[in-house]
């Protein structure tokens, strides 16, 4: 009964940016080839209220729904029952974001930018900053090479640092910082505080607790689609971590006492 109240960190003052309310989505399968048609409910009654200048961070094991909910928070999915609202429009910064791999750092740059709404002169006024912060140009001129020659961190830093080039209302971070190395995960941290400052909400999917405690202040806990828990980040983060000590070492131990020596 205690669960069903909305906890302490949730009683906000200030503007909400995102309302989840008892949102589901569904991915149906088109079958094809002797394969039925299936349906994959991938978020299960979530709800949420996020408010300005607040870093969540979405944790849960792989496939728990965690970037389902984010797309269906940038409205790139639809939801099958619940209502999503929300302030402004949602930039979502994925690491599948839609960067073209046969055009060059520069080219990418400048399109991501009239893709988030910049202008031309903002673009050309910011260009240097944005490639500066992704490090690309450390090791050679890469802005001036195709994007499939860079490395898949450096190709998430180039993204992580086109998307955070404009403050957003609302900023959804999938992964990105997770495959930058320690002076950019520094970097982006100190932008994503900017972001907040700016008074926008950023949230931010990483299976790396240490990026989840270090850069957000709330977290929440999605399971198999269900939202498991939702409170200050370090004590998310804590209780999810004895929720995969258990589930991890259990199947480990048995399949070691399967297979002896
Ligand atoms: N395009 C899709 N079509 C059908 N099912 C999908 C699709 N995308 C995701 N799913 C399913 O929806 C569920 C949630 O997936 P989702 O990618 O949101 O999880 P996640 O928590 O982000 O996982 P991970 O940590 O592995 O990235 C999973 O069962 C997944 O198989």
């Amino acid at each position: 009964m205690a669960a069903a109240e909305p906890s302490q960190h949730l009683r906000h003052e200030g503007e909400p940016t995102v309302i989840a309310d008892g949102v589901h989505v569904t991915y149906t399968e088109r079958g094809g080839a002797g394969r039925k048609p299936h349906t994959v409910h991938a978020v299960k009654g979530v709800s949420f209220a996020a408010y300005r200048g607040e870093a969540i961070g979405l944790i849960g094991s792989n496939g728990s729904g965690k970037s389902t909910l984010l797309k269906a928070v940038a409205g790139l999915l639809p939801t099958s029952a619940g209502r999503i609202y929300t302030r402004g429009h949602p930039a979502l910064l994925g690491v599948n974001a839609a960067l073209m791999a046969d055009l060059t750092g520069e080219r990418n740059v400048i399109l991501g930018g009239l893709a988030m709404g910049m202008s031309r002169k903002e673009i050309g006024e910011r260009y240097a900053d944005i490639v500066e912060f992704s490090g690309i140009d450390d090791k050679g001129d890469f802005a001036s090479l195709p994007m499939r020659t860079y490395s898949s961190g450096m190709g998430a830093r180039l993204r992580f640092s086109i998307a955070a080039a404009r403050s957003h209302d609302v900023l959804l971070i999938d992964e990105a910082l997770a495959t930058g190395d320690a002076p950019f995960r520094r970097r982006s941290q100190r932008r994503i505080d900017e972001l907040r400052a700016e008074a926008g909400t950023v949230f931010l999917v990483s299976h790396s607790n240490s990026t989840i405690t270090e850069t957000c202040d709330r977290a929440l806990w999605l399971e198999a689609g269900s939202l498991r828990m939702d409170g200050p980040a370090d004590e998310v983060v804590a209780a999810y971590d004895d929720f995969t000590a258990f589930t991890s070492t259990g199947p480990k131990t048995r399949k070691n006492e399967d297979k002896p020596g």
